[in-house]
């Protein structure tokens, strides 16, 4: 089944040829004199490009053409599939703000609030595996009309809900659209962008669905002031961005290579015209076209990932791709996100509504810091951004842990036991310092506080209906505020706060260029194009699962591990992530997707790839719609 590439060969021919062919273009052109010109290799504003080496001339000219000749359709595809990025942060973003409205209009319980939450994660997980087989069959754009479809109906069934079940019916189906489209969309941005901008606008999405996640953070800080059905709006609002991608998608087209897999040859021709601009889209289409006739040859019949298990290559492209998603998900992204108001509360932030702000101010960080993955993609390259990433965010949840740890080492004692028969008799009296008070799921912490000291405290139980108050005592609402008494639930006041909030801001400094969008950007490119789909569907499911299983986890692995505990394990699975990426992810910067298969071909996990491959990688020059290739050997040997 192995698909060697005639025309990845870069021999000194072609490289003549094409040095002739540019000399001629670049002649007629008559404004970019690259060859003339033997020194300082430079483009100016005007375009016209000196250097000093073929290499530097190699350089110059591709970035010269690929400027020249990337159509601004490209662009416009890639935001409206983006849009779908968008709804992913949107929907699972908004759904905390929604809760707090919701759960005093509806009276939820504890359960409820977790089955809204969890739901959409769940069903996302499902029918991302189920998109494997929708889009293999129906294609991708098909698919991404569905999922808009889909987010639709769901917005308009939560916004218009009046009881409970409705709610979770709405959030079930707003999780099946979120499932489809997380794995489609990243598939059909690759497959539609030049290879020199692929990374960048597969990150474009990962960049949505932070921006999704932020503005749902604006909305509910808004519409937190709303004291009747303000969680209408949070959630019905997502209706708007779903109709655009809608009317959009009805107008774009289909990704050319599905569309040559299905033997659709015009059509896909003329999509690629479509989005290649003036560029001569020849030597791409034959180059699609000969790898699925030879994957067509060489592939063993069965179901697709019983194929993708059995053909060593796309085994190594699952595993890398399915422990991508693993490890983003195991390095508590979600779990800290969640956590930040709380993190936050910790360093004195007592109002709930200036917490709501401040978490809205961590999803803008982690938005601006994914704006720095899309810029660093194609200049750094995916491995050397997803390592430098993860092991970044290894040291920022080992900061956080010894933050949290600090803090529980000096938790403040309880100074107050109180005596009063009319007190309930719970387990929160047998508590003797702030910490283990904390960490009992039915007691909070009660104190008064000046500047230097935490002092009149006790731990008390916490009212069943809402952890905001004490169910009894100076915490319950009646008597808190002539008190000047502060109730803490799920914090400790301390004096490390600070250690804990920068450990969240390295967190998501970290964390946000490289194990945010990586992990999508490179899924959507390491399979052959026959496994594309089903590649994709498996590791979003991976993704949408420890999704849900960290985040359910999350209060247990706390409170038997405690806080410190928890983020010292989430660190270790980030060191964990390191030694497998180090060991397993190729560098797939800059190959065009028919090429990456090759880069799997080796029997050891660490697939060829890396560093010492770097130097020898493959180049494009893009030449009025010709690809040729040369490594940096082939360009002095012209020279
Ligand atoms: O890549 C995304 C992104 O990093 C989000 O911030 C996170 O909430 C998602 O779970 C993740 O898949």
């Amino acid at each position: 089944m192995s698909r060697k590439s005639s025309d990845n060969d870069y021999n000194l021919r072609s490289m003549n040829n094409l040095m002739g062919e540019r000399r001629k273009k670049v002649n007629d052109d008559g404004e970019r004199s690259l060859i003339k010109a033997p020194s300082n290799a430079s483009i100016n504003s005007q375009g016209t490009a000196t250097a000093t080496s073929t290499g530097d001339l190699e350089r110059a000219a591709r970035k010269q053409f690929q400027q020249d000749e990337t159509p601004a359709f490209v662009y416009i595809l890639a935001v409206f599939s983006a849009l779908g990025g968008f709804l992913f942060g949107y929907d699972t973003g908004v759904v905390s703000g929604a809760l707090l409205l919701l759960k005093r209009e509806m009276n939820l319980s504890a359960l409820w609030q977790e089955l809204l939450v969890s739901s959409t994660v769940a069903a996302a997980a499902l029918s991302a595996l189920a998109g494997g087989f929708l889009n293999g069959v129906f294609g991708r754009r098909v698919c991404i009309l569905l999922a808009s479809f889909i987010f639709s109906i769901g917005g308009i069934v939560l916004s218009s809900a009046t009881n409970k079940v409705a709610l979770l019916i709405g959030r079930l189906i707003v999780g099946l659209g979120l499932g489809i489209a997380s794995m489609t969309v990243p598939v059909y941005i690759a497959e539609a962008s030049p290879p020199h901008l692929r990374g960048q606008l597969v990150t474009i999405n990962t960049l949505f669905i932070t921006a999704g996640q932020f503005i749902a953070s604006l909305i509910d800080g808004a519409f937190s002031y709303l004291t009747q059905g303000g969680w209408r709006y949070m959630l019905g609002l997502s209706v708007m961005p779903a109709l655009l991608q809608f009317l959009g998608f009805l107008f774009l087209p289909e990704s050319p290579r599905w569309l040559i897999q299905k033997g659709l040859t015009q059509k896909a021709r003329r999509v690629l015209s479509q989005i290649r601009g003036n560029q001569n889209i020849d030597e791409e289409y034959d180059s699609i076209k000969n790898s699925i006739e030879e994957e067509e040859k060489d592939c063993g019949g069965g179901p697709v990932i019983w194929r993708i298990l059995t053909y060593p290559p796309a085994r190594r492209a699952l595993i890398v791709g399915c422990g991508l998603q693993m490890f983003q998900q195991l390095s508590g992204i979600n779990t800290v996100m969640y956590y930040s108001a709380t993190i936050l509360q910790m360093s004195g932030v007592r109002d709930d509504k200036i917490a709501i702000w401040l978490a809205a101010v961590t999803a803008f960080t982690n938005f601006l810091f994914t704006l720095l993955g899309v810029w660093l993609v194609e200049r750094v390259g995916r491995r050397r951004l997803t390592l430098g990433s993860i092991i970044g965010t290894s040291l920022s949840l080992l900061l956080l842990a010894i933050g949290f740890l600090l803090s529980a080492q000096h938790s403040p004692p309880v100074t107050l036991h109180p005596n009063d028969p009319s007190a309930p008799n719970t387990s929160c009296t047998s508590h003797l310092s702030c910490e283990p008070c904390m960490l009992d799921p039915s007691c909070g912490f009660c104190y008064r506080e000046n500047s230097t000291a935490v002092f009149a405290s006790s731990c008390e139980p916490v009212n069943p209906a809402s952890t905001e108050k004490a169910a009894w005592g100076r915490c319950s609402n009646s008597t808190q505020a002539k008190d000047q008494t502060f109730w803490a639930y799920n914090f400790c006041p301390t004096s490390y706060s600070w250690i804990v909030l920068l450990g969240l801001v390295f967190y998501l400094a970290f964390f946000a260029p490289g194990m945010g969008p990586m992990p999508w950007t490179v899924n959507s490119e390491i399979y052959p194009l026959w496994a594309r789909s089903t590649g994709n569907a498996c590791s979003a499911g991976v993704n949408w699962t420890f999704n849900v299983l960290v985040s359910l986890t999350f209060l247990h692995v706390a409170q038997y591990l405690t806080y410190y505990g928890a983020f010292f394990l989430y660190s270790s699975f980030a060191l964990l992530g390191f030694l497998f990426i180090y060991g397993c992810l190729p560098e797939t910067k800059g190959r065009r997707l028919e090429e990456i298969e090759s880069l799997f071909e080796s029997r050891l996990c660490s697939c060829g790839a890396s560093d010492s491959d770097e130097g020898r990688q493959v180049e494009y020059i893009r030449v009025k719609g010709s690809n040729y290739h040369l490594s940096d050997n082939d360009a002095s040997d012209v020279e």
